[in-house]
């Protein structure tokens, strides 16, 4: 029944479609607004561009292990392409069976159609074909055609088509829908950034009527003038302004087309400095080929299976690969432009398959790359149509000669203007280039530390990055790489660090001790300050091992992530770390550069690094996008002389001394002392069954029969010597349990008072499961321990950075000053050694003396 205008419900409805009115309204004059700008498409009309309807429905953050395997690191398999028609009346309770109906493809050739996305593409495209004004309300159109489906339709249609295209695999389908429910899950709970869009799907158009996004809370980035489609997505992320670097990046390299060299501190959003504007192009292009395909008349189903590589992105670790694939995921989420990882320690089978779904868009690592390169890999090797080239950490590509491979994944690449000649026999394997396309492939090379090295910096300042000819022996320069990359001439050069090139919100400090010390104060960091994410870096991996070890011991539950790991147990380690408040990551230096964790509060440098640019990337894992951070240097004092020489690097002639209350320490000495005893017993262990079953396995493979009798005698032996360490492992278990069984206590601690100030909720915890064992301590004993003393403290417990802010004390790091001391220092040593000996030899003398003259 019809609700009557008057009627309550009416009201209801009418004031809604008001709201709705004035959203759309307020949304175009935006649009409008932004339209009445001028526009710069940077494609040529004759542009050889293919497009594909596609689905990129592959959602952010580090999977757990059980994902890995099959929907490869959030990755699912392209879909058979295949279009699906969609009954928009009956959008939400259809069976499986209808789903499967609706698809239809050929199965095979591993393009994926989303209906939502197929949906908004389509319109968009149908939008394009009027100007910009009547193109923004078409866009607006289309998202409230996506609301009214109503909650969970997409999520829907993306289910059908994994029914689609797994018909035949049951057991399969159902762990993939598992996968991607807990998936799901997971993301919801790990993007907290993310804010409701205006006429997004799903659960976001049931927030957006409480919480409507005001266009105006993002009015800085109009002046980039990007793309619907990617403002879209910056609204759904909830980044309200660009940042500096992206304000600088994106008009020369989006609109200008300019080549770009980006230096940025950590943090401070580089990926979509250089993110966006392939984005943009993309989508540019697309509305081009549209309208191209319309105005001839010719049908677009022809062109929607000729996905070519159109940006290539190449990172120095795996992990980062993952990473920047995931934010430009979500960036290209509303705009159907694949990306896909191409990294080691994934089945090149698996990544064969996901390269045939001919993604947009790679991120990946050199030797991988290269791999599938030299192996003929289709589409990696048509890169005629090839449009970004992008270094990420690019000064890291250039370290010890370390990626050859890179050097010949740039050989590959199809010349630009600007390029040198170089080897024909790789040119060979790439298909040939149009000379249109030669002009247009625009290079971006980005990092944090790029212009640490001062020749670099002053040629940055210049504004002239000329590069040196013909390198023959590999790059030794950013410079070269970039020549070698196909860099133009007219290069923009962005560098926005400041003078010491560090975060601006990090707060840096250092503890001096000795290197047998550097337990018990790294255990005191993590026992007191334990709060917030923490990354403590080692240089080794023995001692990250080593120290793990000593640690989970201690009931300090650390995840740990080095280069020797499996790669399913570095995501595994990541996922783990993101998903803890409090966590703690014991890494080596795969994880200084460019892994983005939110909530990193801590960075600790258990062993300091070799060089300036490492330390900048490790201590740049916290104080990220607009957050604050500390980082804590624990240096020996044979180090003392190394960290000036790295203050000195970026230009700090002050540190700060991380505050310590010494009276713990004590405590923390005897824990560590125990777990160390542990720790040994337990090495020596698992080394002797090692030994034994490496004996055992070997002796197998020769068909040699071991003898296991051992003399009785030694039997006996052995079995006491087992029965002490293992009675003795026991006992310093015990003690060592009773000592964490309880909060660590200052030694000045009084047993019998307690100060009232300031006891914080975790103290106030601890004094009333104290008070309760106390009480059943008596209840058990029947009251005889007359001396009943309340042993409990607990300590604020405040953060590295607060405790740092609050009581930290300015050190001057002079290079020279510290070298001039460790000169006297060690005079004073040579001088007293010195002396001891003319002592000695005296005393001998005169013994001498004494025994001659008796
Ligand atoms: N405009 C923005 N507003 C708010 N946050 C942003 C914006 N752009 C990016 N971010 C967020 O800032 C964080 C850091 O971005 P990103 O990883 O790109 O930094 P980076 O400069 O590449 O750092 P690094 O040098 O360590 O690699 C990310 O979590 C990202 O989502």
């Amino acid at each position: 029944m019809a609700a009557q205008p008057d009627s309550p419900a009416s009201n209801g409805a009418s004031s809604k479609t008001r709201a709705k009115r004035k959203r759309v309204q307020q949304h175009n004059d935006e649009l409008e607004r932004f339209d009445s700008l001028a526009w710069n498409p940077s494609l040529s009309a004759d542009d050889p561009f293919s497009f594909v309807v596609g689905s990129n429905e592959l959602e952010g953050g580090f999977l757990s292990l059980e994902e890995i395997d099959e929907s490869e690191y959030g990755l699912e398999i392209p879909k058979p392409e295949g279009k699906i028609r969609k009954d928009k009346s009956k959008p939400n309770k259809q069976s499986n069976k209808e789903k499967g109906s609706e698809i239809h493809g050929d199965g095979g050739n591993g393009v994926e159609v989303s209906v939502e996305k197929g949906e908004n593409v389509k319109a968009d495209r149908k939008n394009n074909k009027k100007k910009n004004k009547k193109k923004a309300k078409e866009v607006k159109k289309v998202e409230d055609v996506d609301s009214e489906a109503g909650d969970g339709v997409e999520s829907e249609v993306e289910e059908k088509e994994e029914d689609g295209n797994v018909q035949t695999e049951q057991g399969s389908k159902k762990t993939k829908k598992k996968k991607k429910k807990k998936k799901k899950k997971k993301v919801n709970e790990t993007q907290e950034k993310e804010v409701p869009v205006p006429g997004s799907n799903g659960q976001d158009d049931v927030e957006e009527e409480e919480e409507p996004v005001d266009d105006a809370d993002y009015y800085a980035w109009n002046e980039l003038r990007l793309h619907p489609l990617i403002m879209k997505s910056i609204y759904r992320l909830g980044f309200k302004e660009p940042t500096p670097i992206q304000k600088a990046c994106i008009p020369a390299a989006a609109h200008q087309g300019k080549d770009v060299v980006g230096a940025a501190e950590t943090g401070s959003g580089k990926t979509l400095a250089f993110g966006l504007p392939i984005f943009q192009r993309l989508l540019e292009e697309q509305e081009k080929a549209t309208k191209m395909l319309e105005e001839r008349g010719e049908e677009e189903e022809k062109y929607t299976q000729k996905g070519f590589l159109r940006a290539l992105i190449i990172t120095p670790t795996r992990e980062l690969a993952l990473q920047v694939t995931d934010h430009l995921k979500a960036v290209g989420k509303d705009a159907s432009i694949r990306v896909i990882p191409i990294v080691g320690g994934m089945s090149t089978e698996k990544q064969a398959r996901l390269l045939k779904s001919r993604p947009e868009i790679i991120v990946g690592t050199p030797g991988r790359l290269w791999e599938l390169m030299s192996g003929g890999e289709k589409h990696l090797v048509e890169l005629h149509s090839l449009s970004f080239f992008v270094l990420d950490e690019a000064d890291r590509m250039i370290e010890n000669g370390h990626f050859h491979e890179l050097q010949s994944i740039i050989d590959m690449l199809p010349l630009t203007n600007g390029s040198i000649e170089r080897n024909p026999q790789n040119a060979q394997t790439c298909v040939t280039v149009s000379s249109v396309q030669r002009k247009k492939r625009q290079t971006f090379v980005f990092s944090a530390t790029i212009a640490l090295s001062a020749d670099f910096r002053k040629k940055l300042k210049r504004g002239a990055l000329k590069p040196k000819q013909s390198p023959s022996d590999g790059f030794n320069s950013i410079e070269a790489l970039s020549e070698r990359a196909g860099m133009r001439d007219n290069v923009a050069l962005v560098d926005l660090t400041n003078v010491s090139i560090l975060a601006n919100k990090l707060e840096e400090s250092f503890i001096e001790c000795k290197e047998e010390d550097k337990d018990a104060y790294l255990y005191y960091i993590l026992c007191i300050h334990g709060r917030g994410r923490t990354i403590v870096f080692c240089t080794a991996v023995a001692a990250l091992r080593r120290l793990s070890s000593i640690l989970r011991i201690l009931g300090v539950n650390v995840w740990t992530l080095h280069a020797q790991m499996q790669q399913r147990a570095r995501l595994k380690a990541i996922d783990r770390f993101r998903g803890n408040e409090h966590g703690i990551l014991l890494a080596t230096d795969v994880a200084a550069r460019g892994i983005d964790i939110p909530g990193v509060r801590t960075v600790v440098h258990y062993q300091l690094p070799h060089s300036a640019e490492v330390y900048i990337h490790r201590s740049g894992r916290t104080a990220r996008a607009s957050a604050d951070g500390c980082s804590i240097a624990l240096i020996t004092p044979k180090e003392t002389s190394k960290f000036a020489s790295l203050c000195k690097s970026f230009l700090k002639e002050s540190f700060q001394r991380f505050p310590l209350e010494n009276s713990y320490m004590p405590e923390v000495m005897k824990r560590l002392s125990l777990a160390r005893q542990i720790d040994k017993i337990l090495r020596k262990d698992s080394k002797e069954k090692a030994k034994k079953s490496w004996f055992e396995r070997n002796a197998e493979l020769v068909d040699l029969l071991v003898d296991k009798d051992e003399s009785e005698e030694e039997r006996v032996n052995n079995f006491k010597q087992k029965k002490v360490t293992s009675a003795n492992l026991n006992k310093l278990l015990q003690e060592l349990n009773e000592l964490l069984s309880r909060p660590l206590q200052p030694k000045s601690f009084s047993h019998r008072y307690l100060a009232g100030a300031g006891v914080s909720p975790l103290l106030q915890h601890q004094f009333q499961e104290l008070a309760k064992l106390k009480l059943s301590d008596v209840k058990n004993t029947g009251g005889e321990n007359k001396r009943r003393k309340l042993v409990a403290i607990g300590q604020d417990c405040v953060e590295p950075l607060q405790a740092l802010r609050t009581a930290g004390q300015e050190v001057r790091m002079d290079i020279k000053e510290t070298a001039q001391k460790r000169k006297n220092m060690e005079d004073l040593r040579k001088k007293r050694k010195e002396e001891k000996k003319r002592f000695r030899d005296q005393r001998r003398k005169q013994k001498k003396n004494m025994k001659g003259g008796q």
